[in-house]
């Protein structure tokens, strides 16, 4: 069997005397739609620093796509592509310019990358705004076009964190269908997202709650095991003992 995409151990992180990720072990096989699941302050975001090279361990180990995230933070960064809640793309730039400047970054040669602006461009239906400045676009467009820079390079993993908030359920479906194309790419996607029906999407999902992963498993085992009829009633049952809350 190939290696998983991602390996943890143990997986720690505090800050000063609060631990914010506490002791999580877990694999993620390559190829599967991943989803993160916890209540506000339950360490996802922590979690995915750590394994996206941004912030280091207090102890545990990480694997991601084969490399040590100690030692081998800025390899793993070459390999993965990461949307972040409050995700970076220049408003004051339109949608072309913003691929042309991630390509740059990702080093992506001149030649492949027009190729590729045309791709995204045409993929997400931006065809008629691609000279509007990003500030013009409805979020749910920002949001396609972020995720669809942040696989620019064609990575092995990619992470989203929260990548749907704020938007429609219609516009959040069509997020997905993006998800499951990248997904058959072969690329791992890791998911966080506090939409309960998207938790169904996943191939399999971890629920954390204060810093520990509490439950993981295809949402089909986790409604067995929990005796329940939804995600959202695991996720309840989960979170009812949780001491963090939303502050
Ligand atoms: N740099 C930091 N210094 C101190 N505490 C931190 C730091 N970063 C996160 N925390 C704390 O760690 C806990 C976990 O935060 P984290 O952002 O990982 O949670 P989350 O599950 O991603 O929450 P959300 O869903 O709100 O994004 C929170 O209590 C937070 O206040």
């Amino acid at each position: 069997m190939s290696e998983p995409a991602i390996q943890t151990e143990n997986l720690t992180r505090k800050f000063g005397d609060f631990t914010a990720v506490d002791n999580i072990t877990f694999e993620v096989e390559k190829g599967e739609i991943f989803g993160f699941l916890g209540a506000n302050g339950a360490g996802k975001t922590t979690a995915m620093r750590m394994l996206t090279g941004l912030l280091t361990p207090t102890s545990g180990k990480a694997l991601v796509s084969g490399k040590d995230v100690y030692r081998q933070a800025e390899a793993i960064k070459k390999k993965i592509g990461y949307m972040s809640q409050k995700f970076s793309l220049y408003d004051d730039l339109t949608s072309e310019e913003n691929i042309r400047f991630y390509g740059g970054i990702y080093g992506i040669p001149d030649k492949e990358l027009y190729r590729k602006i045309d791709e995204v461009i045409n993929s997400l239906g931006l065809k008629d705004v691609r000279k509007k400045l990003v500030r013009s676009l409805p979020l749910g467009w920002k949001q396609k076009l972020a995720f669809s820079i942040a696989i620019l390079h064609n990575p092995n993993i990619v992470f989203l964190d929260e990548p749907t908030g704020g938007v429609d359920p219609v516009t959040r479906r069509q997020f997905w269908e993006k998800i499951y194309e990248v997904s058959d790419r072969g690329i791992t996607v890791f998911v966080t997202t506090h939409y309960m029906d998207e938790a169904e999407y996943c191939d399999r999902i971890s629920i954390m709650v204060d810093g520990r992963m509490d439950a993981i498993g295809s949402p089909r085992e986790l409604k067995e095991n929990f005796e329940s009829d939804s995600i959202e009633d695991v996720f309840i049952k989960l979170a009812r003992g949780a001491e963090r809350g939303e502050g």
